[in-house]
């Protein structure tokens, strides 16, 4: 494999995450995108990423492919598009389709399944990755090249994707119903609406700085904060009576449990896919 910077990347499905992932590299290369419907999209244009109307012209001509459509629509657009795909590495984003239905549905290219974020739009996600089979020299530094541009990155085990996509996917909509709560109340004691906001936000990230620069506990943190008798303490009780925490730890619990249960859908859904692609060919 060529460096990054050669590399020529075609993003498939360029919505959310697509979108974010072909804005986020285009400044490094050439990017082509598609969409289901190849309408104007000026953002992506602006970026310098060109639309094409064809996964397979789009495969074909890249280096790298990145899938990411919604996790239906990963084994029909593979059998489209698996003979581009030959003999290249393919990252998908989509939660809950595991290495086994990537490389059934398309043995010839190399896989790694990813998990990233929204952040990813300005560089600040958190994606980890799982490697598949049959690497390729220099797989491995193109697929991580790709990750930095979206921000942090880590390589983890396949076996923990589906809590990561319910914690590292999701988790900004957990956060950003935190942070609306939060200026909710702020509101409600009269205090301007961009003052809380700013106040949320910049508090949040100066929080989340200190735990992973300190190396503390979060409850050694909280405690620092908590003064005997003061202000903080006083937030807390009523948090405790909300049982936020529990609430917390259910909502990842039950996010990590859909996505397990979206996974096994898939494995029937690929499962049916290449019936019915076996039949048309026979
Ligand atoms: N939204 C999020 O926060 C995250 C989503 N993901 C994963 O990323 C994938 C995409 O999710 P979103 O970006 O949220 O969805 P989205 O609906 O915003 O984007 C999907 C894109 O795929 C396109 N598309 C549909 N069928 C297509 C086809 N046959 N060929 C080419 N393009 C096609 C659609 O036009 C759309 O632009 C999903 O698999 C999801 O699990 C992963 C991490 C976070
Ligand atoms: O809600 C979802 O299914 C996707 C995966 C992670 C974030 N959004």
């Amino acid at each position: 494999m060529k460096g990054r910077n050669e590399l020529k990347v075609a993003v498939l499905g360029a919505g959310t995450i697509g979108g974010a992932v072909a804005e986020a590299l285009a400044p490094h290369g050439p990017v082509v995108a598609t969409r289901k419907r190849a309408e104007p999209n000026p953002r992506l244009e602006a970026a310098g990423v060109r639309l094409l109307g064809d996964n397979g012209e789009a495969a074909g001509w890249a280096d790298l492919v990145v899938l990411a459509v919604k996790p239906r629509q990963v084994v029909p657009v593979l059998l489209e598009v698996g003979h581009a795909c030959a003999g290249k590495p393919v990252v998908s984003f989509a939660a809950a389709i595991s290495l086994e239905i990537l490389q059934r549905s398309a043995p010839q290219a190399r896989f790694f399944r990813a998990m990233t974020n929204t952040a990813a739009r300005i560089g600040q996600a958190f994606t980890v990755f799982a490697p598949g089979r049959g690497m390729e020299e220099g797989d491995l530094r193109a697929a991580e090249g790709l990750f930095a541009r979206l921000g942090d990155w880590q390589q983890v085990e396949e076996t923990h994707l589906d809590v990561l996509t319910a914690m590292a996917g999701s988790g900004p909509a957990y956060i950003y119903t935190v942070l609306e709560a939060l200026i909710l109340g702020a509101l409600r004691v009269g205090l301007p609406r961009d003052l809380a906001l700013q106040a949320a936000a910049h508090t949040a990230i100066g929080a989340a700085h200190l735990l992973l620069e300190s190396g503390e506990h979060p409850a050694e943190l909280r405690d620092q904060v908590t003064t005997p008798g003061g202000v903080t303490i006083e937030g807390i009780y009523e948090l405790e009576e909300g049982r936020v925490r529990t609430a917390f730890m259910k909502a990842v619990c039950a996010a990590s449990a859909k996505a397990t249960e979206l996974a096994e859908a898939a494995c029937l859904q690929a499962e049916e896919c290449r019936v019915r692609s076996l039949q048309r060919v026979g």
